[in-house]
């Protein structure tokens, strides 16, 4: 466990040279807004005992604007100028320039030495090789190792830091001691105290993870943009996904508890209110669907009853799943990446999940270029398959190590005891999850990619227009 030291006048001066490259970074929550930067707190990365080692820090920065305000994770490496080549990220004008941390291989070397797990130190994992990847990300993501070579993993550098479980470790954690192979084993973690921004304790919470490298996957959004592009369906795959994805939720209940809840359907119709006061606040012109947002929250008001709730995804989309060897894996626990973490682990509706996906087919048919009937025909082919399978997965997991892939025996009724086995409501439930998510998107999207907000706003028309 790392702990933090108070920063010093040199750390100050890392992040002032850093300063203006930051906003700039994919992972950073401020867009289009200029942000207020701090340095809050340093958690030093150097080996004491080494005199030759680098100078590694992870730098604390607290960044706020309006609503916003993150605890960031910057690892920088500190070398002599010229050691450095193309990688510096700036000069500190004093015959030293500054690295991003990352990928560099004095960080993941420090790294791993104070790290935990069954692959910390001495490192399991090849450090040899490190490669970040450059993708739609809210963390920061180094493959180590080299292709075709033992001990390759994945480190995923968490870039807004929050106290307390990170359910990105805790819950593949968890799944993989019930035996669940759905997602990638994690290896090593590194944990670290720090003050508390809003008060004066101090804090612990998790930095980042290894887990495992998957060889020669494919990543389910890409997959399903390049199926779109060919106008070829994503059916026979989707229908895949539904029936992982449930397979992942009955997992999930043999290793969280579950909660049943006798006012299900006023929390969900109270809470798809908030959110959309929520994103009225960040994205005005959603202000045209309050009426459609209102009459989904009432239908929901006369819901009967919502199933269970229990650990979930929370924030499953095509770029959280792996297609290798021609099934699905499931990546990212971590929820929503907007939401504080108590609600990101909170026990919640299964089918949120679902909803998260059906969303997706709307992102990969507008990036595929699909657009009227050839999106409409698309989409709602991959839909169906993809909530056929979770049905039959539902059904088939009343059966020990059943997979409804491959076992034909006649399913027995998939929601026996789900109070929304009536498929109207299940129906009404799915769309008003699919909603709270859309809403949610506006907002991701009106903040971190604006170009991509009219595709939240379409499913907005389709939902509630
Ligand atoms: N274990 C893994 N094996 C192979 N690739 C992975 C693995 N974990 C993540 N990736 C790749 O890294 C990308 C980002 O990982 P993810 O955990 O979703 O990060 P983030 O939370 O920042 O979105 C994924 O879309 C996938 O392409
Ligand atoms: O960074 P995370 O993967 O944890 O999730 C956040 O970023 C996602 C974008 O990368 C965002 O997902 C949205 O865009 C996806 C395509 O890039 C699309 O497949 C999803 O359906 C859509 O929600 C996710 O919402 C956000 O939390």
């Amino acid at each position: 466990m790392l702990t933090a030291r108070t920063p010093t006048a040199d750390d100050d001066r890392v992040l002032a040279a850093l300063a203006a490259d930051l906003p700039a970074r994919r992972w950073f929550p401020v867009k289009g807004a200029p942000a207020e930067l701090t340095l809050h707190a340093v958690l030093p990365l150097t080996d004491p005992a080494d005199r030759d080692a680098a100078d590694v820090r992870v730098l604390l920065v607290r960044a706020r604007a309006g609503s916003i305000d993150a605890l960031l994770q910057v690892p920088v490496v500190v070398l002599p100028d010229g050691s450095a080549g193309e990688a510096a990220q700036a000069q500190l004008g004093d015959g030293r320039v500054v690295v991003d941390g990352a990928a560099h291989p004095a960080f993941l070397r420090a790294w791993f030495a104070v790290a935990d797990g069954p692959g910390g130190a001495p490192a399991a994992v090849d450090l040899t090789t490190a490669t970040a990847i450059t993708g739609e990300q809210s963390n920061s993501s180094v493959v180590l190792g080299a292709p075709g070579r033992p001990g390759r993993g994945i480190l995923k550098v968490l870039r807004a830091l929050q106290a307390g479980e990170n359910p990105d470790i805790d819950v593949p954690r968890h799944l993989v001691a019930e035996g669940y192979r759905g997602v990638p084993a994690p290896l090593a973690w590194l944990e670290a105290r720090w003050p508390d921004p809003a008060g004066a304790q101090d804090v612990h919470g998790y930095l980042g993870v290894v887990s495992a490298f998957v060889e020669g996957a494919h990543d389910g959004f890409e997959l399903a943009c390049e199926l779109a592009v060919r106008e070829e369906p994503f059916d026979a795959l989707a229908h895949r996904l539904g029936v992982v994805t449930a397979q992942m939720h009955t997992a999930l209940t043999h290793a969280f508890p579950t909660v049943a809840d006798a006012d299900g359907p006023q929390r969900l119709a109270n809470a798809v209110l908030d959110r959309f006061a929520w994103a009225l606040a960040a994205v005005p012109a959603l202000e045209r669907y309050r009426a459609g947002v209102e009459r989904t929250a009432d239908e929901v008001r006369g819901l009967t009853a919502t199933p269970p709730r229990q650990r979930v995804h929370g924030d499953l989309h095509l770029g959280q799943v792996l297609h290798v060897d021609d099934d699905w894996l499931v990546l990212d626990f971590e929820g929503e990446p907007l939401a504080p973490l108590e609600a990101r682990t909170r026990p919640d509706l299964a089918v949120r999940d679902v909803a998260g996906l059906l969303r997706s087919f709307d992102y990969a048919a507008a990036v595929g270029g699909l657009t009227g009937e050839a999106a409409d025909r698309w989409t709602t082919s991959a839909r169906a398959a993809l909530l056929a399978g979770y049905a039959e997965a539902a059904a088939a997991s009343s059966g020990p190590g059943t997979d409804p892939d491959t076992d034909t025996r006649p399913n027995p009724d998939p929601r026996s005891d789900d109070p929304t086995a009536d498929p109207g409501q299940a129906a009404l439930l799915t769309r008003a999850l699919e909603l709270d998510k859309t809403l949610y998107e506006a907002v991701y999207e009106s903040r971190n990619r604006p170009a991509w907000l009219p595709i939240p706003l379409a499913g907005l028309d389709r939902l509630v227009g």
